[in-house]
This record gives structure tokens, sequence and C-alpha cells, in this order.
């Protein structure tokens, strides 16, 4: 039998730890960067201004494609939505 299971001597357990660590953190910043965008949007509009910078958010989405390709184009979509809403 050549099939590894959870039972065999790899780490996964510390593996997981780590992972789940790292979950932990990405939903904190998430989070963190969902308020900041409605702090932005909402003192740009008291003063006058729109909801949406269309030119900062290709900005955004451009940085994500660049790192992460066509899924991070999907994951700054979804950020961006988190922070400002759907549009
Ligand atoms: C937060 C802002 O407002 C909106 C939200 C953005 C974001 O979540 O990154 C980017 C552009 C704006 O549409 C901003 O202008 O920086």
């Amino acid at each position: 039998m050549n099939a590894i299971t959870e039972t065999d001597a790899l780490p996964i357990d510390s593996l997981r730890e780590q992972i789940d660590g790292i979950d932990t953190e990405l939903i904190r910043l998430w989070q963190e960067r969902s308020r900041l965008s409605q702090q932005v949007g909402q003192a740009r509009m008291a003063s006058g201004g729109t909801r949406l910078v269309l030119a900062r958010e290709r900005e955004i989405l451009a940085r994500f494609r660049e790192a992460l390709g066509a899924d991070g184009t999907q994951v700054a979509l979804l950020l961006l939505r988190s922070g400002r809403g759907p549009l």
C-alpha cells in the first residue's frame, strides 16, 4: 500500500495549525481592509465625492492579477465588494 494516510508520520497536524493561523490572519486583514475602505468611502461622500473611484479600483485589480493571475482578479473583486458594497 502506497497511499499516504493521516496516520503516517507526516506533520499534517503541524501544517494544518500553520494553515489555520494564516486563515485567521487573512480573515482579520480582510475585515480590517473592509473597515478602512468603508471609512474612505464615507469620508469622500461626506465631502461631496463619489462612492467609487474606478481608476483606483483598476490599480488594485491589476496588482492582484499581476501577483496571483486570473484568480487574483476574482479575489480583488470580492475584496473591493466587501469594502464599498456591490456595484
Ligand atoms: C477605499 C476607497 O474607495 C473605494 C474602495 C476601494 C477599495 O476598497 O480599495 C477603492 C476605490 C474606491 O472605489 C478608495 O478610494 O481608496
